[in-house]
């Protein structure tokens, strides 16, 4: 017999207040090979606003030169809708005044409507990092919230290494959030600096202070990934009572990065039904733009975006297996865990030796061809495939050749734009020392009813059989004038199936509107390349409509 599941735990009582607050400007920045100027910050700021977040952490004005700046333009040049900007400082030194102290006295100088406060919240680290006594270490954190306060400041302050802390001694950890709350802090958010909780943990240690400060107070999570659980413990935070979630777009962060911001606020929207992300109503922003603006702001830290990122990344609804094929033909939600475009993502088909005749079918839905009612031809297509790859194909990443075969295999040839004779490629160097090779090609081919003979030049090889094959085709098909290869890569594979090695080509195109990719698999480089070279201008004078002439 089924058993019906226990009923979930409620959440304590807590305000109605939730806020989401984005360091990516301050704690991202801290991330190993990210380095943001002050353009670069005034760029990603209006985009997390649109995003709907409640505050953006602009940096440590003060500290660090570029932040100062930054609070100074924003104050002049940023139209935030959503968010409030937050001055990111520490409390003040032991045994200086607060009022005395000039990086207390840079946040107010910042002119941010919120400040955020560094408190330690580790008795050991107030003790050995800071030396001096516990008492002083509440007081440091008492006299700067309080000053800051009078000041007319909103004070959070971010509990560092409060998990570790509690661990080792809860009295003083519990005692600093007191302290805190107490000289006036709005927000206390509880840190996992070193990121190594479990999700357990994080929920036991927020209900103890859940618990010690009432429901009213407005506790914070801030996780770090060490442990691979930033998201999972921020969730476990707001399970326990967390009304506010610090993170950061892209998961950037010191070491291993902060929780994903992206995952945080998907998840609490979509599977735990808060809307917590401010939007217009019936206008852009939320969840939709999340996918937007994840490889915006990539573009922007020049980071490659991380394809497996859930939700917004661009395996994130990418199905490979034939078998989740089949099922999503018929439901997609069979094998997804959540609607893509919720998040402003797509579902993609990949082509390859995992596919099944459902992963083709899917897959020419979306190239715009219908084969539903052709099963034969998706039986060949699935089986050619299957072989082509066996042989070092790929068409996970070369649609456009794909797509090549899928429409030979349905009109029974590819479209006959040009017939290629021959080819040849020469490759010369003088004698002298240091001079460059050049590379010469010849192709001959049959197009427009006539015979075709160019030549072309180039650096290397393939440069050389490039310009040879425009040279010979754009009297008959200007349009290759647009069409530029912008990328190009190269895998040897050995053994294939007891063979030599064979070379595999990964060619992308554009023709300034459309970008796609083609591949060509032979014994050589030039082989390969060549084959890559004629699909890509094949599949894109069929893509402009043009008919073969
Ligand atoms: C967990 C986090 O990620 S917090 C954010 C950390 N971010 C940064 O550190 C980036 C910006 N930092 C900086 O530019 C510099 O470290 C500065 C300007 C803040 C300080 O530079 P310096 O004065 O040269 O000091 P240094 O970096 O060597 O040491 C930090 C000082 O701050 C003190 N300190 C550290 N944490 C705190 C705190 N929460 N409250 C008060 N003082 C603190 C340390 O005791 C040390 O004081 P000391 O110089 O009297 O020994
Ligand atoms: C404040 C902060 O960044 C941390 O404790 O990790």
């Amino acid at each position: 017999m089924t058993q019906s599941p226990a009923p979930a735990p409620q959440p304590p009582a807590a305000p109605a207040t939730f806020h989401v607050y984005d360091t990516t400007l301050r704690d991202g920045a801290q991330q190993e090979g990210i380095n943001l100027s002050v353009a670069d910050k005034l760029a990603i700021a209006p985009m997390l606003d649109a995003l709907g977040v409640g505050f953006i952490e602009g940096g440590w004005p003060g500290a660090v030169p570029k932040d100062t700046e930054f609070f100074k333009r924003a104050a002049k040049e940023l139209d935030l809708r959503n968010a409030e900007l937050a001055a990111f400082g520490a409390t003040r030194k032991a045994g200086v005044r607060a009022t005395d102290d000039p990086l207390v006295r840079a946040l107010l100088d910042s002119e941010a409507p919120v400040v955020t406060l560094v408190a330690k919240s580790d008795v050991r680290h107030v003790e050995r990092a800071l030396r001096t006594t516990p008492d002083e270490g509440l007081a440091m954190i008492q006299d700067t919230v309080r000053f800051l306060a009078r000041e007319g400041r909103r004070v959070f302050v971010d509990a560092e290494h409060f998990f570790d802390g509690f661990r080792y001694d809860p009295g003083f950890s519990r005692r600093a959030v007191v302290a805190a709350f107490e000289a006036g802090a709005e927000v206390v958010a509880l840190c996992d600096t070193n990121g190594g909780m479990l999700p357990d943990w994080v929920r036991d240690v927020v209900a103890d202070v859940r618990a010690a400060v009432g429901p009213h107070a407005v506790l914070g999570m801030h996780a770090h990934n060490d442990s691979g659980c930033a998201v999972a413990n921020t969730l476990a935070a707001v399970d326990a009572g967390c009304v506010h979630v610090q993170g950061t777009v892209n998961g950037y962060g010191e070491r291993t990065g902060n929780a994903d911001l992206l995952s945080v606020v998907a998840n609490l929207e979509l599977k735990l039904g808060r809307p917590v992300l401010a939007r217009e109503p019936g206008g852009p922003g939320g969840l939709a733009e999340l996918t937007r603006i994840a490889h915006a702001i990539s573009e922007i830290t020049n980071i490659s975006p991380f394809a497996r990122q859930p939700y917004v990344g661009a395996s994130a609804f990418a199905h490979k297996a034939g078998l989740h094929a089949s099922a999503i033909k018929v439901d997609p939600d069979l094998y997804q865990h959540t609607d893509p475009e919720l998040v402003g993502n797509d579902m993609r088909m990949l082509v390859s030796d995992m596919a099944g005749r459902a992963s083709i079918e899917l897959k020419g839905r979306q190239l715009g061809i219908d084969l539903a009612a052709h099963p034969d031809v998706l039986s060949r297509v699935t089986n050619r495939v299957k072989d082509a790859e066996a042989n070092g194909y790929t068409y996970e990443a070369a649609d456009a050749s794909f797509e090549l075969l899928l429409v030979e295999e349905l009109e029974g040839a590819r479209p006959a734009y040009f017939r290629v004779e021959s080819w040849r490629t020469i490759v010369e160097r003088n004698g002298s020392r240091g001079a460059a090779a050049t590379a010469e090609a010849t192709v001959k081919l049959h197009a427009g009813g006539e015979r075709v003979v160019r030549t072309g030049e180039g650096n290397g090889p393939v440069d050389a059989l490039d310009h040879a094959l425009r040279l010979a085709l754009t009297r008959v098909y200007p349009e290759l004038e647009d069409f530029e290869l912008i990328d190009f890569k190269v895998r040897i594979l050995d053994q294939m199936q007891g063979t030599d090695a064979v070379t595999r080509v990964l060619i992308e195109s554009t023709d300034g509107q459309t970008s796609w990719s083609t591949v060509g698999v032979g014994p050589n480089l030039i082989e390969a390349s060549w084959e890559a070279l004629t699909d890509s201008a094949i599949w894109g004078l069929r893509n402009r409509g043009v008919a073969p002439r």
